[in-house]
């Protein structure tokens, strides 16, 4: 049964989102919405605008047509308050999540006692605590080129859920990690699943997005060509389209 289905309020509605860099038209008419509690996870080609939706929903690209709502508020009304909206959302990229002149712990504890205003005792203890959640307490006082790639980025996701925000963006994460990495940083994200994050993540990741996603949206050309649970998806597709792409990547000759 799905979040929609279970009755959970909608925390993220994209509405005919445009979006133009000079000619190029990188979002046609976006329609998405993703409930609390659910993981929705955005496929497609290397430039059919899934990073590109993830910045206009985070406000970093601002949307030339439609709307997106953000638990009721419309986050793209111009009157809306950027780092308001921003304290709401929790979001990690593939590369440079981390300050690299600040400790493990200093960045965990960035957010918390610059954006709320957190004591440093509370915002310290959490942020141990999530440290330690990872198995990572001991890295506290470390910088972060002392820690992998895979630990860089499992701070970056606690960092990023520190403040219980209520939406994680997740922009390919793995993507720049050695493949022994990539596990570790996908299993912190199943963790949040589990534990009822409400999560949307663009990735290259098919195996992971079969495992965790409750639905799998599909993005060509900045269309969202077909959406549906992993299931039907990956073993029914129904546009022609979706099963080009798929059968692409199965091509080690032409993925
Ligand atoms: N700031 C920008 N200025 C101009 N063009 C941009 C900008 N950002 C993205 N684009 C273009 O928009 C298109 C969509 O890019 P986007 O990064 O959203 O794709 P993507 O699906 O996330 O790709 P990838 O899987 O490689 O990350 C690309 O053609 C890209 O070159």
């Amino acid at each position: 049964m799905s979040a929609q289905d279970r009755g959970h309020r909608a925390v993220l509605e994209v509405q005919g989102v445009h979006k133009r860099f000079g000619d190029q038209h990188v979002l046609r008419g976006i329609d998405l919405t993703v409930h609390q509690h659910e993981a929705v996870v955005l496929i497609g080609a290397s430039g059919s605008g899934k990073s590109t939706l993830l910045k206009t929903v985070n406000l970093l690209e601002q949307v030339d047509d439609g709307r997106i709502v953000l638990a009721g508020d419309d986050i793209t009304d111009p009157r809306a308050d950027v780092d308001a909206v921003r304290a709401r959302i929790g979001v990690v990229f593939q590369h440079y999540n981390l300050f690299p002149h600040m400790t493990v712990l200093a960045n965990v504890v960035l957010a918390m006692r610059k954006v709320f205003g957190t004591p440093r005792a509370e915002a310290e203890r959490r942020g141990l605590e999530l440290l330690a959640r990872i198995g990572l307490g001991d890295k506290a006082g470390e910088y972060p080129d002392r820690l992998s790639g895979g630990q860089q980025q499992r701070v970056a996701i606690v960092r990023a859920i520190a403040t219980n925000p209520e939406l994680l963006l997740l922009d390919e994460i793995t993507s720049a990690l050695d493949p022994q990495l990539v596990g570790e940083v996908l299993d912190l994200v199943s963790e949040l699943k589990a534990a009822g994050s409400t999560i949307v993540m663009a990735t290259h990741e098919m195996s992971f997005a079969r495992r965790v996603a409750d639905r799998v949206v599909y993005l060509k050309d900045g269309v969202i060509i077909e959406s549906g649970t992993p299931e039907q998806i990956f073993e029914h597709p129904q546009r022609p389209e979706t099963r080009e792409f798929l059968a692409r990547l199965s091509d080690p000759f032409t993925a």
